[in-house]
């Protein structure tokens, strides 16, 4: 008997793609990772998608912007999408797609369409780029990729990831807004960091990190003298709502998924060379560090937090656990939770989503932190595709030996090296806007190399229309800053020795087909990363 629903036109058949993920994988998601159930979103059985798709993935500030445009500027196979106009070319023009990070997320015909107009979709000799170096650090991106195209490539560039924050920072401070100087915001950071308990950092000794008490003394002697433990009050809180004994269900249930999570994740082929090189390591640091989280726990409360309701107290190292690596972040996504870049304005995610949940507001944006801790975003991308899917590229290398590097990303793209045109060279791609040519700009911006420099006041809007070959590097317009922050970039290269640490053995594990070599340099070059405005 017909309702009167069937009598309607017949509604598009809507199919959510909940993210695949093998079930026969040793890697168990937790129930953190739930961000990839809610990344599914409509595929239309219509759209024609590009039949082979590759992503630069980030680091954001890691040279993505240099590659990407060598790549598809200098090679006739390797395609972007094409610009709404020459004015956007550079932003959020041909590189950046930015679809998969956002929310509410448009139609897959949209993000489609572009590429359609640079290219034949269906051509398997060709390849279409997406160079948005969000994607990285934002698991749901991963989820929604592995849903859309399984089977894409991926090229990561990694670069020292102080350095990287401090071009981060600097961006914004070129871009305008607000001005907050770089030592307060790794402060915060940190703080979000400690409170969700996403730091394999030990705590700090006193007075020995920049976000210690001591140095929020200075920072803020009003705020700090008033109510010094206010300073601590909410990352404590979380630890004690951790060890507490009268730990909720869900806390319970946790418990018991992060254990198997650390057995399972220790048995995965891939990533157990790598855990069982970290585990020495980790010991080592577990008894500082549980007496400092000991103390730390007792400053707040006043009395010992550390006893099971029987009266027991809990072992010293499972109080430890929870700054170690293989615990304490002990699912990368957890600390990242389903993060998107919300589009002003639009409210929508899926049915029965929470939108400002996953629309950073658990942590901030900008993770001038977060986004250098490459080891567990790799992690979390290697849970969804397989390690030959993946180049991973020292920016250090490719300042060194970019024609070397821009061959190897060729190969790993599946082209060949010998359609590959001379530096400087612009392969006109089919509707796609003519890009300038790499003549030296107006007002003295000058090309130094592949990097322009713009030597104007106002550096940003200059670097970008100078913008006329491939990368860019912004004047650092706050001419003291590498002084000014000295103590904050020396305490950062010190928190990032653990997780890089890491990343050289992931690298390891992967084996010299990953693309990785060498390291990150020990410390920042002076005056050279940095050019000023003069
Ligand atoms: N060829 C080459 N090799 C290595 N590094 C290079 C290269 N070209 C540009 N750069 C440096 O890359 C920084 C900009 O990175 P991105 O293009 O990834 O920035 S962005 O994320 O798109 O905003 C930017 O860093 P800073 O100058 O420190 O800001 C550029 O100097």
């Amino acid at each position: 008997q017909l309702t009167e629903q069937d009598d309607q036109q017949p509604q598009p058949r809507t199919i959510y793609h909940p993210v695949w993920i093998d079930p026969n994988s040793t890697i168990a998601l937790l129930p953190d990772d739930i961000c990839c159930e809610h990344s599914y979103f409509h595929i239309p059985e219509d759209v024609v998608l590009p039949k082979r798709m590759a992503f630069i993935l980030g680091a954001q500030k890691s040279g993505t912007t240099y590659l990407f445009d060598e790549l598809t500027k200098r090679h006739p196979n390797i395609i972007a999408r094409t610009a709404v106009s020459e004015a956007k070319q550079y932003m959020l023009g041909t590189k950046e797609a930015h679809y998969f990070d956002q929310i509410p997320i448009y139609g897959l015909k949209h993000f489609a369409e572009r590429y359609a107009k640079a290219g034949d979709l269906l051509n398997s000799s060709l390849t279409f780029m997406d160079g948005t170096p969000s994607y990285l650090m934002i698991p749901s991106a991963a989820c929604r990729i592995k849903a859309v195209f399984p089977d894409a490539r991926f090229i990561v560039l990694l670069r020292d990831p102080v350095s990287r924050a401090l071009s981060q920072w600097n961006m914004g401070y070129l871009w305008g807004g607000k001005k907050t100087a770089f030592n307060r915001l790794v402060h915060d950071e940190m703080k979000e960091l400690q409170g969700h308990n996403c730091t394999f950092q030990p705590p700090c000794k006193k007075d020995q990190c920049p976000w210690s008490m001591d140095y929020l003394f200075n920072l803020q002697p009003d705020a700090a003298s008033k109510d010094p433990f206010s300073i601590f009050t909410r990352p404590l809180k979380r630890m004690v709502s951790r060890f507490l004994p009268q730990a909720t269900g869900r806390n319970a249930a946790r418990h018991h998924i992060t254990s198997q999570f650390a057995t399972r994740n220790a048995s995965h082929p891939l990533l157990q060379a790598a855990n069982d090189k970290t585990s020495a390591d980790n010991e080592a640091v577990a008894g500082s560090v549980t007496a400092l989280a000991d103390d730390d726990i007792r400053t707040v409360s006043g009395k010992t937090l550390l006893e099971e309701p029987d009266g027991q107290h809990r072992p010293r190292a499972e109080i430890a656990l929870s700054w170690r690596r293989a615990d304490g972040i002990q699912s990368w996504n957890s600390c990242f939770k389903c993060s998107f870049t919300c589009k002003q304005g639009l409210h929508w995610t899926g049915p029965g989503d929470d939108v400002q949940h996953y629309c950073g507001k658990l942590f901030s944006s900008q993770a001038l932190v977060r986004r250098g801790l490459y080891v567990y975003q790799l992690e979390w991308w290697l849970k969804l595709f397989k390690p030959e899917q993946f180049l991973i590229i020292n920016h250090e290398e490719m300042k060194k030996h970019p024609e070397a590097v821009l061959d190897r990303a060729i190969s790993f793209l599946g082209q060949s090296i010998s359609l590959k045109h001379p530096a400087g060279h612009v392969v006109q791609q089919r509707g796609a806007t003519k890009l300038r040519s790499n003549q030296p700009g107006k007002d003295g911006q000058v090309n130094k190399g592949n990097l322009v420099i713009a030597r104007s006041k106002d550096g940003l809007n200059h670097a970008f229309l100078a913008k006329n070959s491939s990368g860019w590097s912004l004047p650092l317009k706050d001419a003291d800053a590498l002084t000014k922050y000295a103590h904050t970039l020396e305490e950062l290269y010190k928190f990032y020795s653990h997780p890089n640490k890491e990343l050289y053995r992931l690298m390891e594990a992967l084996g010299p087909s990953s693309g990785w070599t060498g390291k990150f340099p020990a410390r920042m070059a002076e005056g050279k990363s940095f050019p000023t405005i003069a």
